[in-house]
């Protein structure tokens, strides 16, 4: 480093909201100026389905390479994004306070998933989100679709100006939206006793290499680190890895704290959405390791009651 924190991002408008907030508050708490650099991931190259492509760490690999070949310091991430092993030789050093978790429905015409008419067509990309809108509205037709929030809201009738829409509505995460300042597409938010989220959904991770020897940038990354957002997310996305399951997995978790007790919630669908396998347990919130036990003991538990057969994990 040489006195400025270089923060790697990607060039979407969603990363670079979300990269330019992280910088903004590191920058502060460390006493030390910042400048983005921008990073291409195959992510944003390809216009093929994120399952084709190879779903799991498309759009962060590219951002950890820059960490490691020192092109950059720090490295935004969605939570959601990161692959579940970790990077040799890359460390999440914070994990900032999460946004709201849930999925929201953007429809036309202010409709919500009560009055979407049957046959309606809603477009997501998320086997995990396409699984529990048909076990909600079995009537409706769910529409495989691509790209970033922009090109989805285009696809819906009346949301993006000059945008001519062949969609009813499309499924998004309401962090994203609220971050792009397009709240006002919302229609539902949906509950999560309908749509459980992915595990890490709202969150961002911030990496940086093991041996970064900055101590303002350590301990401003220290400083940023939200305890409580971080035992949740380490216990969802403890239920991925025990499950062996990639980010295309029909699979959501979503953990909260209540008092001193840690609440985690997983579900795994069959990919037409009739078979839901939806459990809970909780645990005391001692600290990131008592986390990741729980998430792999409700995913032990999943599993036992017959996940692999509902469900393509390794997807
Ligand atoms: N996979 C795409 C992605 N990764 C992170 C977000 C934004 C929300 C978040 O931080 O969870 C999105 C868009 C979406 O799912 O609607």
């Amino acid at each position: 480093m040489t006195g400025h924190i270089r923060v790697g991002t990607r060039g979407s408008a969603l990363a670079m909201t979300q990269t330019t907030t992280v910088a903004e508050r590191v920058s502060d708490l460390a006493g030390l100026p910042y400048d983005l650099v921008r990073v291409r991931t195959e992510g944003d190259v390809s216009k093929g389905s994120l399952s084709q492509i190879g779903g799991t760490g498309v759009f962060v690999a590219a951002l950890r390479d820059a960490l490691l070949e020192e092109r950059c310091d720090i490295a935004v991430h969605s939570l959601k994004d990161l692959p579940t092993l970790p990077a040799p030789g890359l460390t999440v050093a914070s994990v900032p306070e999460r946004e709201d978790v849930r999925d929201a429905l953007c429809a036309r015409d202010g409709l919500t998933l009560a009055t979407l008419p049957d046959g309606a067509r809603v477009g997501t990309g998320s086997p995990r989100r396409a699984a529990q809108l048909r076990s909600a509205r079995p009537g409706l037709e769910v529409v495989d679709i691509r790209g970033n929030v922009d090109t989805r809201l285009g696809r819906v009738a009346g949301l993006v100006i000059g945008a001519p829409g062949d969609l009813d509505a499309v499924v998004l995460a309401a962090a994203g939206l609220r971050r792009l300042g397009r709240q006002d597409a919302i229609t539902e938010l949906i509950d999560t006793d309908v749509m459980l989220p992915a595990p890490g959904q709202g969150a961002l991770a911030v990496e940086c290499r093991e041996s970064e020897p900055t101590p303002e940038l350590r301990g401003a990354l220290a400083d940023y680190d939200h305890l409580p957002t971080r035992l949740a997310v380490t216990a969802e996305r403890a239920v991925l890895l025990q499950l062996e399951a990639g980010c295309a997995a029909p699979i959501g978790a979503l953990a909260h704290l209540r008092g001193d007790e840690l609440a985690l919630e997983a579900v795994v669908c069959s990919l037409d959405g009739r078979s839901i396998l939806r459990l809970t347990r909780s645990a005391p919130a001692t600290d990131a390791v008592a986390a990741a036990r729980l998430g792999l003991e409700l995913a032990e538990e999943l599993l036992a009651a017959g996940a692999a057969d509902i469900a393509p994990l390794n997807s």
